[in-house]
C-alpha cells in the first residue's frame, strides 16, 4: 500500500495582483513517480517554489512525512527543507563552473555532514575523518552516474546534458526521500533526453525516493511518470495517469485551445 510523503493543500500564491498558485491540493506517496505539466505561466514553477520554501505562501498547508512523524513546513527556510528530505534542480543551470565536479558534489554534501565549528576550525581528527568519508560518498555517486572518469575537470568542461546530469547527482547528494526537478529535459538533445529517461527510472528504483517532474517534453513525461497533476492558470486541471490524462477533454483543450 503507498503511503504519503508530502501533502500540500490549499495552496495560494498571489504576486501582488496576480494570482500565480490558485487553492490547489496535491500529493506524493512513497517512491512515486509524478509529473506536473501545464502550459507556461501556468504556476508549475511557484508550486515547486512553495514546496522548497524558495517562496512563502500565501496561504494552504504543506506537510511531510519524517523519521520523527508528519511535519508541518510552513515557514521553513529551504535550508530547513532540505534537511528534512526535499531536494531540488532548477531550470538554469546552477553549478560551481570553475570547481571539479568531485567538489561541486562535495558541497551539495555538507549539509548533511555538518560539522561543529570547534571541530572545522581546530581541524581535529574528526574533521579529517568527515573530509574523507565525503569524498568516498562523492565519488561513489559519481561511479554510480557514470560520471568517475570527470570527476577532476572542472564543471564547465562538461556537455550540456552532463551538466545537467551532475545537477541531478548534487541534488541526491543531500540523501533526499523527495527529488523535485525543473524542466530537466530542457535543451537536451534526443539522445541526451533518452539517457535522462534512463536516469530517472534508474534514480527512482535504486534509491527508492519519491521524483517529481516538471517537464515539457511530453514524451519524456509519459513515458517515466506514473501519475500527473495538469496545471492551469495556477488552478490544479486534471490529476490521473498519463493514459487518462491524454484523453481527458479538458487537457486537451488546454494543449490544443479548441474543443
Ligand atoms: N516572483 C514573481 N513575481 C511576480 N510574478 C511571478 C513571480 N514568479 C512567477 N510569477 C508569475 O506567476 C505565473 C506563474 O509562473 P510560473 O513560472 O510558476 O509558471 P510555469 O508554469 O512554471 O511556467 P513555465 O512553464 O513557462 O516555466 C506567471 O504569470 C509568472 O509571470
Amino acid at each position: 500500500m503507498s503511503s504519503v510523503l508530502l501533502d500540500a493543500r490549499s495552496l495560494v500564491k498571489n504576486f501582488g495582483g496576480l494570482t500565480a498558485v490558485a487553492n490547489v491540493s496535491v500529493h506524493f506517496d512513497q517512491n512515486e513517480l509524478v509529473g506536473l505539466i501545464g502550459p507556461n505561466g501556468a504556476g508549475k514553477t511557484t508550486l515547486f517554489n512553495l514546496l522548497t520554501g524558495e517562496t512563502p505562501v500565501s496561504s494552504g498547508s504543506i506537510s511531510l512525512a519524517t523519521d520523527r512523524g508528519v511535519q508541518s513546513l510552513n515557514g521553513r527556510s529551504p535550508a530547513q527543507i532540505a534537511q528534512a528530505g526535499i531536494s531540488r534542480t532548477f531550470q538554469n543551470i546552477r553549478l560551481f563552473k570553475e570547481l571539479t565536479v568531485l567538489d561541486n558534489v562535495r558541497i551539495a554534501m555538507t549539509n548533511h555532514y555538518r560539522e561543529g565549528f570547534l571541530t572545522s576550525i581546530l581541524r581535529l581528527p574528526k574533521y579529517y575523518r568527515t573530509e574523507r568519508e565525503m569524498t568516498a560518498a562523492a565519488q561513489r555517486l559519481l561511479a554510480i552516474f557514470d560520471l568517475t572518469a570527470v570527476a577532476d575537470q572542472p564543471a564547465k568542461n562538461l556537455p550540456y546534458g552532463t551538466q545537467r546530469r551532475l545537477e541531478i547527482v548534487r541534488a541526491l547528494a543531500t540523501k533526499p526521500k523527495l527529488l523535485f526537478l525543473d524542466e530537466p529535459a530542457a535543451g537536451m538533445n534526443p539522445e541526451e533526453t533518452a539517457d535522462l529517461t534512463r536516469l530517472i527510472r534508474q534514480i527512482q528504483h535504486d534509491f527508492h525516493i519519491t521524483v517529481v517532474l516538471i517537464e515539457h517534453d511530453m514524451s519524456l513525461v509519459m513515458d517515466v511518470c506514473e501519475r500527473l497533476y495538469v496545471l492551469e492558470h495556477g488552478g490544479l486541471l486534471a490529476t490521473g495517469t498519463p493514459a487518462e490524462i491524454q484523453r481527458d477533454p479538458a487537457v486537451i483543450k488546454a494543449y490544443l485551445g479548441g474543443d
